[in-house]
């Protein structure tokens, strides 16, 4: 059935018209919806029996903002023209100037374009815990129906651009104590406390106020001055290499200096160049790719249903399993960590409890939340729990023979309903279940370290496992508010193995003679937040050596083997780990980097004896660049090629949430789509000319290059899902 889409109107007995918006599932404010509202304001400022107006949105939820699918339509495009007009016309001229008061009855959320429409009402009455925000700047944007003039003039400068620079919302209840909201009701009482209102400023007994013409809580010029020089420091700092947190302060600025409506006259403007940005174009991207991800294709369309699970237990209490267990409990599924003795299970609750402990510090969880937690954790040294339990996530170290007996076990001790899963990063899920008659219910539950924090889960799908199972883990995944991404069952799964040739071309370049330390700096500011050589020392360089003859025995014809990793482990550099790898980390200052590593550099560069001339290779930034991700590209397309992902758009979230890959650029291959995959392609075959296998430019690659077609373009048909 087709939605309802639309602006209603109905006038009461009152004289009060009450407008409201129809756009399920937020409310967003599309062309139709703009079209309307115009309409009706017109309409309600015309008519006689016609008082004051009401604005609300349908469904408990005021608005989700303007409909970021135009945005979509505008970067397919390049048509401008989609974009409507409204800051003047609809939220000035019809609504903020209208001599009829109108009152924003907000319920559950007004966010970007919504909550502006609701600035530009003479007063705002508000249910409970509704979000408000304005967080076009994730989008690349800025607010563009006059939020970055109106927000500063109803809560202050320096809350206004701390909300609108970090995109941070606020519940109704501190909007209330700043003066954002007018008036806190039960949502049963909304509509009629606003009527009650828009009637009291028509007849005089409250206050009609204009938001845009506001100046008192602005402050003096040389006080708004420093707060911006503030906000500019702030934005250099969080948002390096993007426009719109630098060009939003300039708007405001405006609005402080020559007044609000030269402030929404540079806002529109402003507005229409970043919309067509390349960071624009990236984080639309990334919007709805993420949503994107809870679409599979017969998994979440043939009307299954996902299982409660209330009771997880966790086998390993090392990194990943307290990690693991901290994010179930914060999410109030009971969990039962087992380990191998009393020694181990403790530290592995140590674990936990050291992990709700860091949230509490950091002013992320409450106490109370943190106790909550913590009474649903129970350590065992055995199974003779697991017979009730509704899941199970493996966590122990990287062994095929324990995994397998351990995935034998768990058949008979668990309950045939149980779903049994792996947090393996490298071993084949059919392999880890080839000892039992449980194939359909194994399946990858891969999270990525610091698990508690971080927000992909890659849940492996084996070509037995069931849909219910996935579904299930999917659920569950969001539950503990991760991001659940589907991957088909390869070395490395999709994340990994994408970016395994990330830290060899690393090595390449630097035994090339490229300074270490310079790559870092250089994929630092492309926008990684860790170069390859410090991933490497966080990770662990144990690690690196031990999974490396893993990926070469599948993917070895396109692996650099680098001595480098074996000489920092001889020479006692296991990484972060143990306070030294390439950097030196001591507790509490930033790693620094080690120069005594250079002569094991030296060592190495003898050993591979690559050197053009034995000499140093000169490269520019750009080159670095290239070199070290353009191989990770080529990666991408081999796992695109083998449908090892349902979607390129799920590999560039992968990539964002599992690599922090910058999500301004849109996730790896949206990047690589924006360089161009037949630059890319030439790139790496005059490198593989010169350098061999490691950059041989992939068979699909080369095709989409040849065709002249974006590698994101219709994938293969050999799904592995
Ligand atoms: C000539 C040129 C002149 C230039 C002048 C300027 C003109 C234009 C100015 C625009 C002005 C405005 O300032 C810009 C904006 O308002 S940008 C949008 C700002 N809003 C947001 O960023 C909110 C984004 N949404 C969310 O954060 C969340 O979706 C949520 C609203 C908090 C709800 O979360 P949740 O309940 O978890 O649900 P989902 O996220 O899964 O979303 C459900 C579905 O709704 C879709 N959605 C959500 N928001 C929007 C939106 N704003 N537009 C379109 N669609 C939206 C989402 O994609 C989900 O869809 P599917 O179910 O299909 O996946
Ligand atoms: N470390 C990472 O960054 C990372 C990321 C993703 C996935 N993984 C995967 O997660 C798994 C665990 O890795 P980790 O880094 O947490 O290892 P770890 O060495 O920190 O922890 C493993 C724990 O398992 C316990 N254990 C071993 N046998 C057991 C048994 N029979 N019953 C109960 N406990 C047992 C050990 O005592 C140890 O505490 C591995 O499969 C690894 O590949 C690791």
């Amino acid at each position: 059935m087709a939605k309802k889409i639309g602006v209603t109107m109905e006038v009461g007995n009152d004289g009060v018209a009450v407008i409201t918006i129809t756009n399920p599932p937020v409310n967003s404010l599309a062309s139709p919806i703009i079209a309307g509202l115009k309409e009706k304001f017109q309409d309600a400022n015309q008519r006689n029996d016609v008082k004051a107006i009401v604005l609300t949105g349908n469904n408990g939820r005021f608005s989700g903002g303007f409909d970021i699918n135009v945005f979509q339509q505008v970067h397919k495009t390049g048509d401008l023209s989609l974009m409507p007009e409204v800051s003047v016309e609809l939220v000035c001229n019809l609504m903020e100037d209208s001599r009829k008061p109108v009152v924003a009855a907000v319920e559950g959320l007004a966010l970007g374009g919504g909550l502006e429409l609701a600035m530009a009402c003479h007063a705002r009455v508000a249910a409970p815990k509704a979000q408000l925000g304005l967080p076009e700047l994730t989008l690349g944007v800025i607010p563009g129906f006059g939020g970055t003039q109106r927000l500063p003039r109803l809560v202050g400068l320096a809350k206004a651009t701390d909300m609108i620079l970090l995109s941070k919302s606020i519940l109704s209840e501190e909007g209330h104590k700043l003066g954002l909201v007018d008036a806190l009701v039960p949502p049963g009482d909304l509509l009629s406390a606003s009527r009650k209102w828009a009637l009291d400023i028509a007849d005089g007994r409250k206050p009609f106020l204009r938001s845009l013409h506001r100046t008192d809580k602005i402050g003096s010029l040389s006080e708004a001055r420093a707060i911006l020089k503030n906000s500019r420091q702030l934005a250099k700092k969080i948002a390096p290499n993007m426009p719109q947190h630098h060009a939003c302060i300039e708007v405001i600025e405006e609005g402080i200096v020559h007044g609000g409506y030269s402030g929404v006259l540079k806002e529109a403007e402003v507005f229409k160049q970043l919309v067509l940005s390349d960071t624009a174009k990236g984080l639309v991207h990334v919007f709805f790719a993420q949503r994107a991800t809870s679409k599979v294709p017969n998994v979440t369309d043939v009307g299954l249903k996902p299982r409660p699970i209330k009771k997880v237990a966790i086998i390993g209490g090392g990194l990943m399993g307290s990690g693991i267990a901290t994010a179930l409990l914060l999410s109030n599924i009971r969990v039962l960590l087992k380990e191998i003795n009393t020694e181990y299970l403790m530290k592995g609750i140590k674990s936990v409890e050291a992990n709700i402990k860091g949230l509490v510090s950091r002013g992320k969880l409450t106490q109370d939340k943190a106790g909550k937690a913590l009474s649903l954790l129970k350590g065992v040294l055995d199974y003779t729990e697991f017979k009730d339990v509704d899941m199970v996530i493996e966590a122990v170290i990287e062994n095929i023979q324990l995994k397998q007996s351990i995935f034998k076990e768990l058949e008979k001790v668990c309950s045939p309903h149980c779903i049994l899963a792996s947090n393996t990063s490298t071993i084949d899920l059919d392999v880890i279940g080839e000892k039992t008659n449980s194939k359909d219910r194994i399946v990858g539950a891969h999270f990525f370290s610091p698990a508690h924090l971080m927000t992909l889960l890659e849940i492996v799908r084996s070509k037995n496992t069931s849909a219910q199972v996935i579904l299930d883990l999917m659920a569950v995944g969001k539950a503990i508010k991760k991001v659940p991404v589907v991957v088909g069952n390869c070395i490395g799964f999709a994340v990994n193995r994408t970016f395994f040739p990330y830290a060899q071309a690393a090595h390449m370049l630097t035994n090339l003679g490229v300074d270490l330390f310079r790559i870092d700096s250089v994929i630092t500011s492309f926008g990684l937040p860790l170069g390859p050589f410090q991933l490497g020392d966080l990770a662990g360089h144990g690690i690196g050596l031990a999974v490396g003859p893993i990926y070469a025995k599948v993917y070895g014809d396109r692996m650099f083997n680098s001595p480098l990793t074996e000489l920092l482990l001889k020479s006692g550099r296991n990484g972060k780990i143990n306070g030294r790898g390439f950097y030196i980390y001591e507790k509490g200052s930033k790693p620094k980097p080690d120069p005594q590593v250079l002569s094991i550099v030296e060592e190495s560069r003898k050993l591979t004896n690559i050197m053009p001339g034995g000499k140093p290779r000169s490269v520019s930034d750009k080159e670095i660049v290239e070199m070290i991700l353009f191989p990770v590209v080529n990666e991408a397309c081999r796992v695109l090629d083998e449908g090892v992902v349902i979607r390129a758009a799920d590999l560039d979230i992968a990539s964002v949430l599992g690599m922090s890959f910058p999500s301004y650029r849109g996730g790896i291959v949206f990047w690589a789509d924006m360089v161009g995959p037949k630059y890319i392609y030439e790139r790496l075959k005059r490198l593989s000319e010169t350098y061999g296998g490691f950059f041989k430019p992939s068979r699909y690659l080369e095709e989409r290059a040849m065709k002249g077609m974006l590698l994101s373009e219709s994938q293969s048909s050999r799904s592995r899902m």
